[in-house]
């Protein structure tokens, strides 16, 4: 069997000639979201926010509980509709029933979003083959190694733990090609190791052309993994990782 864990960007190989590594002179703007509003009812969650993100970047939104971060996001990847403001992927306008946006862009948000008669390989086979990825089979067993899912293989979600569904999860991401990798907290009841290994793995992919958005509390999380940060609140402070680190640390969003 033929080595499959792709880490590069794009992820797993796809059929057809739809892989397309690009140069730092061809590198533009995967997100662009201008002077977006994100809110609920016409009533905004947090001040307006424009920023982009292109290959090779990673995006992380920092800020407290219910300061609208998944909000944004959500927003962002066309789950929810702005308030006022405008978002383009790739160039285009946010729809996220079209061909190219599917294929492009891997969203991981609710924990419930299986469907409980399938197993854990037989989710994952679902995605990959969906997206038209050539060798399944490889894939996925190379996603369940790393996220430490092989012995969970014919689980079906209900009988796994809470972090092993999340795993499931974010695994899901992982065996379909993407350009974009939009991630809310993805930390999120995994252990120690499993975070770390993740963290390190995501920046490896940024350092290789992924565009990553990512919603995270954890510091070192963001360190190993942003480029750039934004502090989510009444009005959007743009922090190096560094900064937004320390200020989720100490819980002062404007410590130096
Ligand atoms: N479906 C909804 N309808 C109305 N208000 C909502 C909805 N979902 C969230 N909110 C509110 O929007 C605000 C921002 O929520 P959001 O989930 O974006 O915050 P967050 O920064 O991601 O928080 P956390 O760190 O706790 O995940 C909160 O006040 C929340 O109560």
């Amino acid at each position: 069997m033929s080595k499959v864990s792709d880490s590069s960007p794009g992820g797993p190989r796809l059929p057809s000639s739809a892989a397309s590594p690009s140069t730092p002179a061809q590198r533009k703007d995967v997100v662009r979201a201008e002077k977006l509003q994100a809110g609920y009812s016409g009533n905004p969650v947090c001040g307006v926010v424009s920023f982009s993100v292109h290959s090779h970047q990673s995006l992380a939104l920092v800020g407290p509980n219910g300061a609208g971060k998944s909000t944004v996001v959500k927003t962002v990847v066309g789950q929810l509709e702005p308030l006022s403001g405008t978002t383009l992927i790739n160039g285009a306008e946010v729809d996220d029933r079209t061909l190219d946006f599917r294929r492009e862009v891997a969203v991981v948000f609710d924990d419930d979003a299986f469907f409980p008669a399938l197993t854990v390989e037989e989710h994952l086979a679902i995605v990959s083959a969906g997206h038209g990825v050539e060798d399944v089979e490889d894939v996925i067993a190379a996603e369940l190694e790393f996220f430490g899912l092989s012995e969970q293989a014919k689980s079906r979600p209900y009988n796994l733990s809470s972090g092993q569904r999340r795993r499931m999860l974010l695994a899901s991401a992982f065996v379909r090609p993407r350009s974009l990798l939009v991630l809310d907290e993805p930390e999120q009841r995994l252990d120690t190791a499993m975070r770390h290994k993740l963290a390190t793995r995501l920046r490896a992919e940024v350092d290789a052309g992924l565009a990553l958005l990512v919603v995270t509390h954890d510091p070192d999380f963001l360190t190993t993994v942003a480029t750039k940060a934004l502090f989510v609140a009444d009005t959007i402070h743009v922090m190096t990782p560094q900064r937004a680190a320390a200020a989720i640390a100490s819980e002062n969003p404007y410590a130096e």
